[in-house]
């Protein structure tokens, strides 16, 4: 059994702010967007959290063992420094999409995005303890993606073959399982899992093959926290490399036992 504490991060009524009093130079919102993910990921990163950029103006994080004093440092912090606010709402589920959809719901039940009058909403459930196998995570990677992709085609249309298969998991793995799937960089995807076996894994890899042709391998790990559960997809991910498999997983209790 898993147990994934999820905190939604959203930037308190963004959309009337990038254009007010009128529109603001994109690249500005870029680099705000870009700086304060940096910061977000920095600072649940050295609690052993992971943050994922999703959209941007909102972000999904992974957060067991971050409590919710540190939540609302992170929230004053952002506060002090940034022409911006944000809110969190954080909860807890054995599958990550019912933290997450309860996390959200923490938010909406303050009001809108676009409420100039909500604003850092801190709200939610956290963790009173962490378990060594609570967070699943698995990472996924293209199968030689430079030799297939990199070193051949214009970046435009590697770019392209990535997306369709990160298009296809992320959406397979959350109709599947609820699980959440986000693109990192490169052509790798990491997944924040309930408690599933190796078979699912297989499936989820031979439907993206399927759909778009896309071939990938995945490490699985668990962990404490989601640095503990990803370290470990990571070694996994290196033993599919060595072996030549398309699954491994560690530190699964199956694994372990
Ligand atoms: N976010 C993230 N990106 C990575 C990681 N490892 C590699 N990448 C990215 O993925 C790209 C491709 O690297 P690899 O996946 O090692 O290359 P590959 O050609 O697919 O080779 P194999 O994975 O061994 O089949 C790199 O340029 C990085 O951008 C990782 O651990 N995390």
């Amino acid at each position: 059994m898993t147990t994934t504490q999820v905190t939604l991060v959203q930037i308190d009524n963004y959309g009337p702010w990038t254009v007010t009093p009128e529109p603001r130079r994109e690249m500005d919102l870029q680099t705000l967007q870009s700086r304060l993910f940096a910061d977000i990921a920095e600072f649940l990163g050295h609690r052993d959290g992971y943050a994922f950029f999703t959209r941007f103006d909102n972000m999904i994080a992974v957060t067991n063992g971050v409590d919710g004093d540190a939540h609302a440092t992170l929230q004053e912090s952002i506060g002090n420094r940034y022409p911006v606010t944000i809110s969190l709402g954080t909860a807890v589920s054995d599958r990550p999409v019912d933290a997450l959809e309860a996390a959200n719901r923490e938010l909406q039940h303050e009001g809108s995005a676009q409420d100039a009058g909500r604003t850092e909403v801190l709200a939610g459930e956290y963790l009173t303890e962490t378990a060594p196998t609570d967070v699943q995570i698995a990472h996924f990677d293209v199968v030689n993606a430079t030799g297939k992709y990199t070193d051949r085609l214009n970046e435009f249309d590697t770019f392209i073959n990535i997306e369709q298969a990160y298009a296809s998991l992320m959406r397979y793995l959350r109709e599947a399982h609820g699980a959440l799937s986000f693109f990192v960089g490169g052509d790798n995807i990491i997944a924040v899992c309930p408690d599933l076996p190796e078979s699912a894994f297989t499936e989820a890899v031979d439907h993206v093959g399927g759909d778009v042709d896309v071939e990938l391998q995945v490490g699985v790990g668990r962990g404490a926290t989601a640095h503990e559960a990803g370290f470990a997809a990571k070694h996994a991910l290196e033993d599919c490399r060595h072996d030549g498999t398309s699954v491994e997983m560690i530190g699964t209790p199956a694994a372990s036992d």
